[in-house]
């Protein structure tokens, strides 16, 4: 598809500037010729630089102007979606729609992108004619492209992740959020910090009654204080004991690799819990595999490393691990460590791991500029 026109919708979020930068460090500008889109200043100038024949911003729900793209690639969020996606197709729009929002994951006719992970899935579906191509969950995406390799070669009997959410997983209002309680319990104690034979415990005293007493204000996103504490539920309550993040973790693994419901193929059970903790933009999880057989560690090391370009196996030691294995080594980077591998103490079969992944890059923008790709290369 030569110049296809590529209609942007929520370029501008923090998933989308995201995206933006990235799709230009990649020089994917040259291939397309973008419409970009809002919702909030249409008639507006298109970001310059980027525009090319289309220098207006074209209003997002006008569906006249979104028929005349090829391919619309949204970061607009889950209630465009559900808004504009049936009247488009409704209206005989037959383009490629690539989503971040959850909305149209588990459709039956969309597909779950991650082609580092799944481009057999992917190239089966497009060789259908498939059109809808969603990003997946953040922490679900940058699990896999860290231990993708396991699954791909059949060893997984059952995982269990242990997540450590950053808090850009709420959006942008939630980082503002996180570093105002921060910085108000920094405030609340500077002189204190400031003398050196100040009591510790005066210092916990005044800070736990601190968090207790945040203003409404302070905790208007996260419902309670997230600064110096975490929060073990995200997204809605399933009714059910789960979470819907945990949920997820399940349905989209599954779904993405092409196996279990729809599939023909028995699903590989993944379940844990989903925390919320006081971290920037990386998601983090400490997993626990049921392997089928006892593989050596040696083995699964090597059968990781060599999975994708961005997996990087980090050293089960502590200096390797303080160095490489934190959310702020990785932020801002394409990186995926794996690292803390080894055999637990249930048995041979039982392997520990730990990962992370930027949250926005392969947990958000990336998979979605690499379809966005696939899609004008084909
Ligand atoms: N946050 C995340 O971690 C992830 C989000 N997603 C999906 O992506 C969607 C978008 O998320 P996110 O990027 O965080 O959302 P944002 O709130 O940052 O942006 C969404 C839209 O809000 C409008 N907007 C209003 N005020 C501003 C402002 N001051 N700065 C920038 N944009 C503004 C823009 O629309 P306009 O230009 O039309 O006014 C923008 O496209 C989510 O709803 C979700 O479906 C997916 C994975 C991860
Ligand atoms: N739920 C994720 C962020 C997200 O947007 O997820 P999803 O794309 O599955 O709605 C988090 O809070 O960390």
């Amino acid at each position: 598809m030569a110049q296809a026109r590529v209609g942007l919708v929520g370029w501008r979020g923090m998933v989308g500037s995201v995206l933006m930068d990235r799709m230009q460090a990649e020089g994917d500008f040259a291939l397309i010729e973008p419409l970009f889109f809002s919702t909030s200043n249409a008639g507006g100038a298109a970001p310059a630089g980027l525009a090319k024949n289309e220098t207006q911003l074209f209003d997002a729900f006008d569906l006249e102007a979104l028929r005349r793209c090829d391919i619309v690639l949204t970061c607009q969020g889950g209630d465009y979606t559900s808004e504009v996606f049936p009247k488009l197709r409704a209206a005989g729009w037959n383009g490629h729609w690539i989503d971040a929002a959850s909305t149209l994951r588990m459709k039956d006719d969309a597909v779950i992108v991650l082609d580092p992970v799944n481009l057999p899935v992917i190239k089966n579906a497009l060789a259908r004619g498939g059109k809808n191509w969603i990003g997946g969950n953040c922490t679900v995406s940058c699990m896999l492209m860290g231990v993708g390799a396991l699954y791909k070669a059949g060893l997984v009997e059952w995982m269990s992740t242990q997540t450590y959410q950053a808090a850009s997983g709420g959006g942008a209002q939630h980082m503002r959020e996180l570093l105002t309680q921060y910085g108000t319990l920094n405030a609340e104690v500077r002189s204190l910090l400031d003398d050196p034979k100040s009591a510790i415990l005066e210092i916990d005293r005044k800070i736990i009654a601190k968090q207790r007493s945040l203003s409404a204000a302070e905790t208007a996103n996260f419902g309670v204080p997230l600064g110096g504490s975490l929060i073990p539920w995200i997204d809605k309550d399933l009714g059910n004991g789960m979470s819907k993040e945990e949920w997820k973790g399940g349905a989209e693994t599954n779904k993405i690799l092409g196996q279990g419901e729809g599939f023909g193929t028995p699903a590989v059970p993944v379940d844990g819990f989903c925390v919320r903790i006081g971290a920037m933009r990386c998601h983090s999880q400490a997993l626990t595999f049921k392997l089928k057989k006892d593989v050596p560690l040696a083995d699964l090391e090597a059968m990781i490393a060599a999975d994708n370009a961005w997996v990087k196996l980090v050293p089960n030691t502590r200096e390797a691990t303080l160095q490489d294995l934190t959310p702020v080594a990785v932020t801002g980077t394409l990186t995926i460590p794996v690292g803390r591998l080894r055999k637990m103490a249930m048995g041979p079969e039982y392997l520990g791991a730990f990962t992370i992944g930027d949250q926005l890059l392969w947990g958000a923008a990336e998979p979605l500029r690499r379809m966005l790709r696939l899609l004008v290369e084909a």
